[in-house]
């Protein structure tokens, strides 16, 4: 569903990645983890085009995307869960939600499974978004990524400041997303939980992959996840 080659991205003069390459498979869910500042979020940038990458390609569901604009990139059916959430603040829930709605050749997700997967979104719709706690905010951002009828969905550290119930749940909802046959690219720092729910993981330095394998042998070895992650 998504290869990234060699990429190479830049902010102004100073190269963050240095030839990034990853893949993740229809209905696979891969973590990339790696300390702070090592560029996972600027792979998630280069994917979608924000920062687009100056070298190697990234291809998304057989196009080549690699210096497409972001609004093309995100219609082909790419769902973005940002770690800031950037929900907007001036409007309710359920006017976020209903300016995320777009269909692309993948699934589409109607509202009704929104409420089934998170059963108190239904109570917040009419919500100013301005007010909702941090675990509320990461409901309306996947159900907002899902409602756009992704292929691929990028998670952005999301378990950020979330309490631990509300982490079972996003990490929950990413298996079921699995299940439906959505591929799935999680940064974490939380990287026990997310070793948990992914099949494959990467793990990043200083712009490179340093290491990729099945997420359980990594989770196994506690020599290598300490020499790797430090935890
Ligand atoms: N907009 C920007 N302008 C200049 N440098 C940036 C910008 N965004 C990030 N960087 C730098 O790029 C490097 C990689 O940042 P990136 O956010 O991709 O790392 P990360 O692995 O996601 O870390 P974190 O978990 O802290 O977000 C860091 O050194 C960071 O300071």
């Amino acid at each position: 569903m998504l290869q990234v080659r060699d990429i190479e991205t830049f902010y102004g003069e100073t190269q963050v990645l240095f030839g990034t390459t990853l893949e993740v498979g229809a209905g696979e869910v891969v973590a990339l983890l790696g300390a702070n500042g090592v560029g996972k979020t600027t792979t998630i940038r280069s994917i979608l085009g924000l920062t687009p990458a100056t070298a190697g390609s990234v291809r998304f569901d057989g196009a080549d995307v690699t210096r497409r604009p972001t609004h093309e990139i995100a219609r082909l059916g790419i769902g973005w869960v940002p770690d800031d959430r950037r929900i907007f603040p001036t409007l309710t829930v359920a006017q976020n939600l209903a300016i995320a709605r777009r269909s692309t050749r993948f699934r589409s997700w109607r509202l009704e499974e929104m409420f089934e997967i998170f059963s108190a979104l239904e109570h917040l719709m009419r919500r100013d978004s301005e007010n909702l706690s941090g675990g509320e905010m990461q409901m309306v951002a996947i159900s907002r990524a899902l409602l756009g009828s992704p292929g691929l969905v990028l998670f952005d550290e999301p378990s950020q400041g979330l309490a631990p119930k509300i982490v079972q749940d996003v990490m929950k909802t990413i298996r079921r997303l699995r299940d439906e046959g959505i591929a799935c690219l999680v940064v974490e720092q939380n990287a026990v939980s997310a070793l948990e729910v992914a099949d494959r993981v990467y793990v990043m330095s200083h712009g490179r992959m340093v290491h990729e394998g099945p997420a359980a042998d990594l989770l196994a070895d506690d020599g290598l996840r300490r020499r790797l992650l430090g935890i």
